[in-house]
């Protein structure tokens, strides 16, 4: 006898859909979401497939669930990003489902949320729940102790010692209408016909991808709004992708200037009762505008037509954990699957994103100048080949008076280096001793406003030593090398009566805090910033006339095949915050190779050589976009582990012709919380069905054992 079976996708870490018998009189439909039991629990999924055959040994689906029901499209895009990623199909499903809980009361709920303020004693549970709420984000209590895997009450104890703070969360509505014409902008010439021709192409059988370039404050926002409303005309959604920390309270005005209300925002910091109603209104259609981080790029919308990428080439986009995604290539396909047009802007496009256009792939837009007839800024490199810097200082003179002479005129200037803390390695003068993680192979970076030694790879927080921990000598630790704190301590000494701040993602009070302090910085409340990448992009300073870096060649030696790519982006990014204003900006770049061609490049202002020549240099290599790579980490609590499995991962590789399998290889962090890792490239043609090769591959390798794991990641970005 036959009977109906459903295909239940569960969002775990599980490749297929599991079999159930459907009872009799249950009405379901494909992309339901249903209660089956699972081993020995009840647990939620997806119904992926409907079918008649011989059920009886199935178990049988418990029940429907409440919740927004998994469109075609939606399930075709679950099951695309899992082929592509290689991840298993339930952890690409559990990055768009979102049950509602029940349980949750409506009452006022407390949030926490980390201080300044150090522990009197440390404990494991403590620096867990520390770690956790390093991010700054204002989180509940439960699911703060949840994250650190800790009980409640360790959480409340840090909030007795002032280390975490509380705040009530009000209850917000979830979004207003935005309004198209509301604040109609008078666009420039340039900007209107690139508006114009992006609203225009919407309205295409099957609407394109454009790479929308414009230079450093060229007005892009401006343009891709005028297609953000043209959506919002037509009734249907759109969707607008950002590197997480540009969600700037900047932008959210800006916004609002335009379409008469802010948009709803999706990011890790958006929690709890919001999320869910968020979840449910875009899943209706309710919401019509989406600024999120790259996980809003896996909601169920009910009716999206335009997915923008602001900063497409933010290496932010990309996952690192879990399910690898760069949101920028699955924004792409999504809106491929959608019909929706997809505009990528940046003033620094990917090379990737460059080559495409080339090819045809996608179509091009530019805004060659600056809004309202602003100059770019001038930028001059500082050699310090010829420059000398006093010993322990990092400002050149030229710097320092330029500073002075900025300051002096009542205007801004940014210091820019791209490294948190004081100093990224503290040694002992007296016995050689270099203080390192006791989980990584890392080196500890001191932190001199939290007194305490921080490993940036895992979060690992000690207080740092009055003696040396190895040879007992007092006071003799020698701080090597200037982070942005060490910076700050040298701009107190050299310009005492002015307003300085440090920025970077180490700020405390987090996310809320330093949009406050960005704020600040716009109206002009500060003099010199010094900051991280975190300043360095995105943000508009009126004010700001002059930007120093202080060390432009740190990313170009990293051996990442991406390592010139980055760099540039960078520079120019920063050197784009100058001059925005009013006034005339100007950078100076202090390095020690100005003939480098990154940094020529910059300097003279002609990107189009720059770019020339690195996607010249990728091609003769077979280096993405050209060729493809995917890294494979493999790892252990033990050395010998890891490294045994590598090898006999590498004995099957067969790789047939166009295909290379580099390593094993150790990866350059060996060590990381604790498991060694094992590294294997699989570098290939452009024409090689590289998940095909991966998945043969991986089918005749041995089983992982114990708490060996293997990690794939298909377009890798980080090569660390
Ligand atoms: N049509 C307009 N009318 C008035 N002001 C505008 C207009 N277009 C842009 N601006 C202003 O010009 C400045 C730069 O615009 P915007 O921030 O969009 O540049 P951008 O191209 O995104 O730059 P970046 O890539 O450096 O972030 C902003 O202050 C913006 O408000
Ligand atoms: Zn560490």
């Amino acid at each position: 006898m036959t009977s109906r079976i459903a295909d239940v996708l569960i969002p775990l870490a599980l490749d297929t859909a599991y079999s159930y018998a459907v009872p009799d009189g249950l009405a379901l439909e494909e992309g339901d979401v249903v209660q089956v039991p699972l081993a020995t629990r009840e647990v939620a999924g997806v119904v992926w497939g409907l079918r008649e055959g011989q059920g009886g040994n199935f178990k049988k689906i418990t029940g429907t669930l409440e919740g927004p029901n998994l469109s075609p499209k939606m399930r075709k895009f679950i099951d695309w990003v899992s082929w592509y990623t290689l991840a298993p199909k339930g952890s690409a499903l559990a990055m768009s489902l979102k049950f509602p809980d029940p349980d949750r009361s409506e009452i006022v709920r407390i949030g926490v949320r980390l201080t300044a303020n150090l522990p009197k004693r440390m404990t494991p549970a403590r620096q867990k729940v520390i770690q956790a709420a390093q991010d700054g984000v204002v989180r509940l209590k439960s699911e703060i102790a949840h994250a650190a895997g800790v009980s409640a009450s360790v959480v409340d104890g840090l909030i007795d010692e002032g280390v975490l703070e509380t705040l009530s969360l009000l209850q917000e509505p979830v979004a207003g209408l935005p309004n198209p014409a509301f604040g109609d902008t008078t666009l420039s010439d340039g900007q209107r016909d690139a508006a114009g021709e992006i609203a225009a192409a919407m309205h295409e059988a099957h609407p394109p991808v454009i790479l929308l370039e414009g230079v450093t404050g060229s007005g892009k926002t401006e343009v891709y709004f005028e297609a953000v409303a043209e959506a919002v005309r037509q009734g249907k959604q759109a969707l607008i992708l950002m590197p997480e920390i540009a969600l700037t309270a900047q932008f959210l005005d800006r916004f609002a200037a335009r379409f008469g209300v802010k948009p709803a925002t999706w990011h890790s910091g958006v929690t709890g009762r919001k999320r869910e109603r968020l979840y449910a209104a875009i899943a209706s259609g309710e919401v019509k505008v989406v600024a999120g981080a790259r996980s809003a790029l896996f909601l169920p919308y009910a009716n999206l037509s335009l997915i923008v990428v602001d900063e497409e080439h933010e290496t932010a986009y990309k996952q690192d954990d879990g399910v690898h995604y760069h949101a920028r290539d699955m924004a792409v396909v999504r809106g491929k699957i959608e019909n929706a047009m997809v505009v990528l802007a940046s003033a620094t496009p990917s090379i990737e994103s460059r080559v495409n256009v080339e090819r045809g792939r996608y179509r091009y837009v530019k805004l060659p100048e600056r809004f309202g007839g602003r100059s770019m800024p001038q930028i001059r490199a500082i050699d310090l080949r010829r420059e000398q810097i006093p010993k322990g200082r990092w400002l050149s003179p030229t710097l320092v008076a330029s500073v002075e002479e900025t300051v002096g005129r009542g205007e801004q200037a940014l210091l820019f280096l791209n490294r948190r803390g004081y100093a990224p390695l503290t040694l002992c003068r007296a016995c050689a001793h270099r203080y390192e993680c006791p989980n990584c192979s890392a080196w500890l970076v001191e932190h001199r406003f939290r007194r305490s030694l921080v490993c940036h790879h895992c979060g690992h927080v000690e207080r740092t030593p009055q003696a040396c921990v190895e040879c007992g000598s007092i006071d003799s630790l020698v701080p090597c090398g200037p982070g942005v704190e060490r910076i700050a301590e040298e701009v107190a000494e050299l310009f005492p009566d002015k307003r300085s701040i440090v920025l970077s993602s180490d700020f405390p009070g987090g996310t809320e805090r330093l949009r406050t302090e960005l704020a600040a910085i716009a109206a002009g409340e500060v003099d010199i910033v010094i900051g991280t990448q975190l300043v360095a992009k995105g943000h508009n300073f009126p004010l700001m006339t002059l930007v120093g870096v202080l060390d432009a060649d740190i990313g170009l030696t990293s051996g990442d095949p991406r390592a010139a790519e980055r760099t540039f982006q960078m520079l120019q990014q920063v050197t784009g915050r100058a001059g925005r204003g009013e006034k005339p900006g100007r950078a100076l770049v202090q390095t020690w190779q100005p003939e480098h061609p990154v940094i020529a490049a910059l300097v003279s202002g002609d990107a189009e050589r720059f770019y020339e020549e690195e996607t010249r240099v990728r091609e003769m290599a077979g280096l993405p976009p050209f060729g493809r790579l995917a890294s494979l980490i493999i790892s252990a609590e033990e050395r010998e582990v890891a490294e045994a499995h590598a090898r006999a991962m590498a004995m099957v590789t067969e790789p047939p012709p166009g295909v290379m399998v580099l390593g094993p290889a150790e990866a350059p962090l060996a060590l990381i919380r604790g498991r060694y890792r094992y590294r294997l490239l699989v570098k290939t043609e452009r024409e090689v069905d590289l998940q095909g090769y991966l998945r043969s591959w991986l089918a005749r390798c041995p089983k992982v054992k114990g708490n060996t794991r293997v990690s794939i990641d298909v377009d890798p970005q980080s090569f660390l």
